[in-house]
């Protein structure tokens, strides 16, 4: 299997860095003027079995392709590119909805390229840990289960374990949900609610995942899983989060820097679009994409939600 990279930002970078260990990876970025260390990843120099390139043709000439642009950047990447990408394996690494088209990165390969395979590798991972090297555990979402195989021995390394799954609905969905909740568990933390206040984001949060998910079809199994209650628990419990810093910043009333990748701002917005679609509850990601929009202030937001209507758990 012949793999690149097509994105190099943190997690492009640091899934080269680690697939690396298998053998030789191409790393594509649109601006790639570093030469050995990407500043989106600080302190990590690349073996000599990465080589970085601009040039996407050569970086399309692997049959793999790990997909690691941003959500809401996708859909423009693969239609502008559609020709170059026909006919490979193609596995998303982004953890988002759409907000134009109010669909996950899977069903945007599909439309885009509707001749490719697709796959969605997720679940609990910063990128400066899988760079360091750190053990890691992520799950592989492939409907084809032989195909899905395949790919998990291969993107597997001694300290990268995939587990796989032929769940894409349910593993793309818990990565791009779980950004969001992570926002509002931020904002908890950062405007000094406490503990107490996250843990009843986090637990009401993944009861809202779970809820929109199971409408569109994902199994709960896959939302208890890596992709699901694993990363939402990584998210919502580190500084290390972009997600959670920029929840944490807003709860403190603290300036974020704007040109910090926040998938969960956009997903926000989506998944209240999704939900009303689906007549699903999401008030969480609600206040979340009112938050995101400046429509609502923290202290109303908190008390807009401690006062809904009390219900059954
Ligand atoms: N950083 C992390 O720890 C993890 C990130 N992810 C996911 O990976 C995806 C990418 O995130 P990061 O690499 O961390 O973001 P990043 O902000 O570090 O990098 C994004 C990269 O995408 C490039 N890019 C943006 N628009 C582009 C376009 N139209 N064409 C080509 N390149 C473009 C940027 O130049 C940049 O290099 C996100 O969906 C994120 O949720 C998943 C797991 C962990
Ligand atoms: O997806 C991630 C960890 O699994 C990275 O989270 P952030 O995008 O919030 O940094």
């Amino acid at each position: 299997m012949k793999l690149a990279i097509l994105g190099a930002g943190a997690f492009g970078t640091a899934l080269a860095v680690a697939l690396s260990a298998n053998g030789p990876v191409t790393l594509w970025g649109r601006s790639t003027g570093w030469s050995r260390e990407n500043p989106r990843l600080p302190g990590v120099t690349l073996p000599d079995a990465v080589t970085v390139t601009d040039d996407l043709p050569r970086a399309a000439q692997a049959d793999t392709l790990l997909l690691a642009l941003p959500a809401q950047k996708l859909n423009d990447f693969l239609t502008a590119n559609a020709r170059i990408l026909r006919g490979k394996t193609l596995i998303s690494t982004a953890k988002g909805i759409d907000l134009t088209r109010l669909t996950g990165p899977s069903q945007l390969i599909a439309t885009a390229c509707p001749d490719a395979a697709v796959a969605v590798l997720t679940g609990p991972s910063f990128a400066a840990d899988i760079a360091r090297g750190l053990p890691t555990a992520l799950t592989l979402a492939c409907t084809d289960a032989g195909r899905g195989k395949v790919l998990q021995h291969a993107l597997s390394t001694p300290v990268l374990r995939l587990y796989r799954t032929t769940d894409v609905t349910g593993a793309e969905l818990g990565g791009a949900l779980k950004n969001v909740i992570a926002i509002a568990a931020g904002v908890a933390i950062g405007a000094g609610l406490g503990d107490s206040a996250r843990a009843a984001i986090v637990t009401r949060g993944f009861a809202e995942m779970s809820r929109l998910s199971a409408r569109l079809g994902a199994r709960p199994e896959t939302l208890a899983g890596l992709s699901g209650l694993g990363d939402l628990m990584l998210t919502c419990s580190s500084m290390q989060s972009r997600n959670f810093r920029f929840g944490h910043a807003k709860g403190a009333r603290q300036d974020f820097d704007a040109a910090t990748t926040v998938e969960g701002a956009a997903t926000a917005l989506a998944v209240t679009g999704l939900a009303r679609q689906m007549g699903a509850d999401v008030p969480i990601a609600a206040m979340v994409a009112q938050l995101a929009q400046g429509s609502v202030s923290v202290g109303d937001a908190m008390e807009l939600l401690m006062n809904r209507p009390l219900k059954e758990e």
